[in-house]
């Protein structure tokens, strides 16, 4: 049985930059995969190169045993594959309804299951009561949110979902990290990037950990903690020592806070002294104004 994703070598520059550096990711059916670094590590320059975004500019991609780069392969990747990316690249001037449908039909699917599962999904993740909106006024959580439920309308097999925690509320969060419990147990993939790592903690079976666009480590999340935290382990691995000194005398003391007088504790600024009146109404003075300029 082939791996749901296999990486050899993978590599990508953005001009001198080498931002993915020979990465030999392995990731089994029926896991789910949490992949952390730091800031600038490469997981989503990463991601992209597995979801056939963006092209490697050396090694070799195998998803689901099949290649992205092969033209032949690349459709029927992505009808077994749905994707939350970095950017959401939802339609700003679609409804939440009409993106899922143009999602559906995008995966050829017939219109009574898109309806049904579009209800299923935004009612599960409360944005039933947004869906007349267009989604360039929803939140960002909303967009988030939007996205994920149209990575699972089609019902893939393998999940690529690139900060799907991040700007979400605590309810929605429990109910995703609910959904992607269901779907791993019936044998599908989810490969998971984020920076929560309490919450890759609950969820993950394996991780891998990029640092400087090098895999510095990879394996179950048992091997992995061996006792102690993810969080532990997560700082030794991308080196940072967690005896490290924060070392801000003038954040400790207070000293030169903005709007204290230099060396001192008291305002810098005068409070004006109270007149009695109360302020002066700012739409007042633009209807003063206003009334200057066009004197009725
Ligand atoms: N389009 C681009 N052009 C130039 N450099 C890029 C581009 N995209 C990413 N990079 C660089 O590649 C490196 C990896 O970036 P990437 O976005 O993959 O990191 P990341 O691990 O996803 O970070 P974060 O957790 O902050 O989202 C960084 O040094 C970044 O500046």
């Amino acid at each position: 049985m082939t791996y749901a994703i296999e990486t050899k070598k993978l590599s990508r520059y953005f001009d001198d930059v080498h931002a993915v550096k020979s990465v030999d990711l392995v990731v089994q059916r029926g896991s789910l995969y949490g992949f952390l670094g730091p800031n600038g590590a490469g997981k989503s320059t990463t991601i992209k190169m597995l979801t056939g975004i963006l092209v490697p500019s050396s090694g070799e991609v195998s998803i689901l045993g099949k290649n992205p780069w092969n033209r032949a392969d690349a459709i029927s990747i992505k009808q077994q594959t749905g994707v939350v990316p970095e950017n959401l690249a939802l339609f700003d001037n679609l409804t939440a309804r009409e993106y899922l449908t143009f999602t559906g039909r995008m995966y050829s699917m017939d219109p009574s299951t898109i309806r049904e599962r579009s209800e299923e999904l935004l009612s599960l993740l409360k944005l039933e009561e947004v869906e007349k909106k267009l989604t360039v006024e929803y939140s960002h959580g909303m967009k988030k949110k939007l996205a994920l439920a149209a990575a699972l309308l089609p019902n893939p097999d393998l999940l690529f979902l690139d900060e799907p925690f991040e700007g979400v509320d605590a309810v929605t969060s429990r109910v995703i990290r609910d959904i992607l419990a269901i779907y791993v147990r019936r044998g599908s993939t989810v490969f998971v990037t984020s920076h929560v790592l309490e919450i890759v903690e609950r969820i993950c079976t394996h991780v891998g950990i990029i640092a400087g666009g090098q895999l510095v480590e990879q394996a179950s999340l048992d091997e992995l903690r061996q006792g102690s935290s993810l969080e532990q382990r997560f700082l030794e691995k991308v080196g940072r020592p967690q005896e490290e000194e924060i070392n801000l005398a003038w954040l400790e003391d207070g000293r030169g806070r903005s709007g204290l007088a230099p060396g001192g504790n008291g305002p810098a600024i005068e409070e004006p002294a109270d007149s009695g009146q109360d302020c002066p109404d700012p739409n007042s003075q633009l209807s003063e104004s206003q009334s200057r300029e066009n004197p009725s």
